[in-house]
């Protein structure tokens, strides 16, 4: 049996393509490469350059292929572009996703890992954030993403849809062999854009606040490292085909740092002179999100593999070294296993 990966030309998708892979698994992908690239999935892959709306293509690939299991990554994902135009993230996400299952239901697919986040919870009541405390959303993008949640719950009560719902916190790093990594545009996280201020790209790293309620004043998130996030959806796609039950769980380290730990993270790895400068409070940023991580490892036998900070910044660094201008401009050939 096959899995379809949507949005696996992305971040996150093209390095679950490769834990995939290397697990054996056959997998087709399906990604609009509005914000994906080509070049980071593997050769040989079948690879439908679509959308999720576009029901020929969805019917083509579930005919064409014997698919149990997909793994749901496309999206919008940026929190402030959210706000600015909350009607396109409930189109391509909330909308992409009514049309991504719809399908499935009508060719009878019945496990589904969809890629959810920390920003269902808003701002949390307690530190570490656990799968059942209160989700109240603070921008559109998280609203979203809850809401394909509670479609997929119901779902299953209907259509027998098993899903996994995956909160991730802070995804960071890259594949530690070095054939792929992050390359978005623009890019909005933290550890990409203080790397590209290492490699010279950037002047400096504008530091989003530093008068929160943390030791040093500056907003502390939980980093995991994007193959340990890769291995979970391994995980899940076992446990749907297994034990057959829905659920959602945190993937994180349980550990926080600040921007200006993280700032200091990437000095001591890349070596180079990185310039911080204090700017204002960027709008919707909780001050700590760290995650409880307890029931992933519980009930999908989840185990970081990657927990050190300085790990996860060493293999980003060695992915923007060798690949300063990412995939495209430099026609970086397909990932090769
Ligand atoms: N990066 C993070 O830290 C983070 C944290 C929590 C959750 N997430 C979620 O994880 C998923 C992947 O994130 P990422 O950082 O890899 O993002 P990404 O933008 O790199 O990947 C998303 C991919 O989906 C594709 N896509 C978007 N809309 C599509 C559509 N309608 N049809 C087909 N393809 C489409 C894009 O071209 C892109 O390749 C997203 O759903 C995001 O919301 C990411
Ligand atoms: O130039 C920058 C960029 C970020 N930050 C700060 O660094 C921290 C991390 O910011 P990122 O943009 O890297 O990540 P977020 O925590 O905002 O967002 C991530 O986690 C969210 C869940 O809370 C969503 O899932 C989102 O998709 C995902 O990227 C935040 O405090 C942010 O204010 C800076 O100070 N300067």
């Amino acid at each position: 049996m096959s899995i379809l990966v949507t949005g696996g030309a992305g971040y996150i998708g093209s390095h679950t393509v490769l834990a995939l892979k290397e697990k054996g698994e056959t997998v087709v992908v399906l990604d609009n490469l509005t914000k994906g690239h080509r070049q980071a999935v593997l050769d040989g892959i079948p690879f439908y350059e679509g959308s999720l709306t576009d029901e020929a293509v969805l019917d083509q690939i579930f005919e064409q292929h014997k698919i149990d299991a997909v793994i749901h990554f496309a999206a919008h994902s940026l929190v402030g572009e959210s706000v600015n135009d909350p009607l396109q993230y409930y189109e391509n996400n909330v909308a992409g996703s009514l049309a991504l299952v719809k399908s499935m239901v009508k060719h009878d697919v019945k496990n589904i890992v969809f890629s959810s986040t920390a920003a269902t919870y808003g701002e949390p009541k307690s530190i570490p954030i656990q799968e059942s405390d209160p989700t109240v959303p603070t921008n559109p993008y998280g609203e979203t993403k809850l809401a394909i949640e509670k479609m997929l719950h119901w779902a299953d009560g209907a259509y027998g849809l098993k899903s996994v719902a995956l909160r991730y916190f802070n995804a960071a790093g890259a594949d530690p062999e070095g054939r792929i990594g992050e390359d978005h545009d623009p890019e909005s996280h933290l550890i990409p854009i203080v790397l590209q201020a290492a490699l010279g790209q950037r002047e400096s790293v504008s530091v989003f606040g530093d008068d929160y309620a943390t030791a040093d004043g500056t907003c502390i998130r939980d980093y995991i490292h994007v193959m340990d996030l890769a291995a979970a959806h391994v995980k899940a796609v076992e446990r749907l085909r297994t034990a057959k039950e829905s659920g959602i769980y945190n993937l994180g380290n349980g550990k926080g740092f600040s921007v200006k730990e993280v700032i200091e993270t990437c000095r001591e790895v890349t070596g180079r002179d990185i310039e911080a400068k204090i700017a204002e409070r960027r709008q919707g940023d909780p001050a700590i999100l760290i995650a409880s991580s307890e029931k992933a490892k519980l009930e999908l036998g989840w185990q970081p593999q990657y927990p050190e900070l300085k790990e996860i910044v060493q293999h980003a660094w060695n992915w923007h070294v060798h690949h300063p201008a990412g995939f495209k401009k430099e026609g970086v050939s397909h990932a090769s296993q």
